[in-house]
């Protein structure tokens, strides 16, 4: 076959990655990496409040400059034979529209109002307006959380719309409606802003928005109308249909075309979300639980709907036809915090370094802490009367979504170190991740084998090790450095028609796996009795430490 390449473009918390692969062969032809200018800045975002903001223009402006980046160096031949791009992005991370589909933040009465700006997946501002769509939908005559794991989160869209309608007089005048960034970067790059009619991602629909076909689209007006008059109508005005991401949702605009530097005849793809894109990168089979493991994690898990379809997993965040890998269950559960969980306590050495002896100094340090502490750690040894970390320090995402959830750290004593702590916080966030593993599995979903891929994964053998052992199995570590956009890059050269079918695509494009880590079998018992104290320490947290406060909880 004549070489044919595409564009896979992931848009991540802090950055936007953009890869140019031959869609024959697999190879990488170019790659570039652009960070968001204004969220870098700390712009819009107070930490304390819960609240992050994206501005439309940190996405536009910083996708072009990584895609041209990534095509510097590829000769005009290949840049004249690119026929598809596909983007994947974070979510639920929704930005209010006008008529014609532009983000408020882009017209100038709004552009530095961070309500309408793109709402990141990590803001927890709506945590009341959350427990209040669970509320009604448990006693609603049809349960809408029911294909959702049973509890809507704080980091989903209509948590999110519903607090801005209600805190924002302006924006409420203006929102025409509401777009996910995955469908607003596809919709843009094609020239399609109307929000009536741009392809909305069955991804994000499904797994963020309570879209499902047997709600008939999404939830009723009623419905809405009942949780708060000012969401009455909006239904209309957002969409019945969804796609998977092997459909195209039309041709490269010809401005962007120009733009970009790309031929007018590229097909852009149906978006989707970065893990689920990442689980297609990593060539993700049947019941293989693939982690994308970054400041988050997203644990995602495919399987033939005709085996667990008729399953309702409760406590994970929503099970649909399609999100992953068209005609297949994509199921979705993960952690709030994961390397977050490492930044924080990063932070904490760094800031009073910062303070007393300067940014520079404090650079120097930052570079090599996290690194330095793994290597501290990885020479304790694990007892079961060790430190022990609870890692919800974002709340928790799943079992059972709850963002009002405070970490922990138990046990210390004078001989404390910086090393200990760091240990016990790694085995938190992978306690977390066992209790993800157990929730799938006792709620009937076996999970045969675990893939990782993100940042962490290729970042700390420290971090994979303690993993595998708390897991007690082994972890597959893909070999791509950019599998959300390897996984964009697939679904591009479905939708442009290189291949017939995902499955092709991924076998012509994989990048295979390099690095295995196995359970260490004297380790395994210790951590299972560890994790028996997490499951109890959490308990404590949620049932007693917690249970005076009223909602929603001051954050920070
Ligand atoms: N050496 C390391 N060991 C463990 N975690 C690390 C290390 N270096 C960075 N991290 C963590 O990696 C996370 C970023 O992951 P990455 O996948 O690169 O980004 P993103 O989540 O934005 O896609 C940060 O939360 C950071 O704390
Ligand atoms: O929940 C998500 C997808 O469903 C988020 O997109 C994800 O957690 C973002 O994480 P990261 O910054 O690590 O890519």
């Amino acid at each position: 076959m004549e070489d044919k390449y595409v564009i896979g473009i992931d848009f991540g918390t802090d950055s936007v990655r953009a890869l140019v692969v031959n869609a024959v062969t697999g190879e990488t032809a170019g790659t570039a990496v652009s960070e968001y200018p204004r969220w870098k800045s700390g712009l819009y975002c107070n930490a304390a409040l819960s609240q992050f903001r994206q501005h439309p223009l940190d996405y536009t402006e910083s996708m072009e400059a990584s895609v041209k980046a990534a095509l510097s160096g590829v000769p005009d031949k290949v840049r004249r034979s690119i026929k598809g791009i596909a983007v994947d992005t974070t979510g639920s991370t929704p930005v209010a529209v006008d008529r014609a589909g532009t983000p408020l933040a882009l017209l100038p009465e709004f552009e530095t109002n961070p309500n309408g700006m793109f709402i990141l997946w990590k803001d927890h501002t709506a945590n009341a307006e959350a427990e209040e769509i669970n509320e009604l939908a448990h006693r609603w005559e049809t349960d809408y959380t029911q294909f959702v794991g049973g509890v809507y989160s704080s980091e989903w869209f209509w948590s999110k719309i519903l607090r801005t309608l209600r805190i924002d007089e302006r924006v409420r005048e203006k929102a025409f409606s509401w777009v996910e960034h995955c469908d607003w970067i596809s919709a843009e790059l094609a020239g399609n802003t109307d929000p009536l009619s741009m392809k909305r991602s069955r991804c994000a629909a499904g797994h963020k928005a309570l879209w499902h076909q047997d709600f008939d689209g999404l939830p009723s007006n009623a419905f809405f109308e009942e949780l708060d008059p000012l969401l009455g109508g909006l239904r209309e005005r957002l969409f019945e249909y969804t796609y998977t991401s092997d459909q195209s949702v039309g041709t490269i605009a010809p401005e962007w075309a120009d733009r970009l530097g790309l031929p007018e005849d590229v097909v852009i793809g149906v978006g989707a979300f970065d893990a689920h894109m990442g689980a297609v990168g990593a060539l993700a089979e049947p019941y293989a639980l693939c982690k994308v493991i970054g400041t988050s994690t997203c644990d995602m898990l495919v399987a033939p709907n005709e085996e667990v379809g008729h399953l309702l997993i409760k406590g994970i965040c929503g099970q649909v036809d399609g999100s992953i890998v068209p005609g297949m269950l994509g199921m979705e559960a993960g952690q709030s915090a994961f390397g977050d969980v490492y930044a924080w306590f990063a932070k904490l050495v760094i800031e009073p370094v910062k303070s007393l002896l300067g940014e520079e100094q404090a650079k120097v340090v930052a570079d090599k802490l996290i690194t330095h502490l793994a290597a501290e750690a990885a020479l304790l040894p694990v007892s079961e009367k060790d430190l022990l970390a609870v890692d919800w320090l974002n709340g928790r995402r799943t079992p059972d979504a709850n963002h009002t959830l405070k970490g922990a750290l138990l046990g210390l004593n004078l001989a404390t170190n910086g090393a200990a702590i760091f240990k016990a916080l790694v085995e938190a966030t992978a306690f977390g991740s066992k209790s993800i593993v157990e929730r799938f599995k006792a709620e009937g979903v076996p999970v045969h084998e675990v893939i990782a891929i993100g940042g962490v994964s290729k970042k700390s053998p420290f971090v994979m090790q303690t993993l595998a052992d708390v897991l007690n199995m082994p972890i597959k570590v893909a070999v791509s450095e950019q599998a959300c956009a390897l996984g964009a890059a697939m679904f591009a050269s479905v939708a442009s028609g290189i291949h017939q079918s995902l499955p092709q695509a991924q076998q012509a494009m994989s990048s295979g796996f390099d690095a295995v880590y196995h359970p260490r079998p004297d380790i395994v018992g210790i951590y299972d009795k560890l994790y028996d104290k997490y499951l109890k320490a959490g308990d404590f947290i949620e049932k007693e430490f917690l249970k005076e406060s009223t909602f929603p909880l001051q954050i920070g």
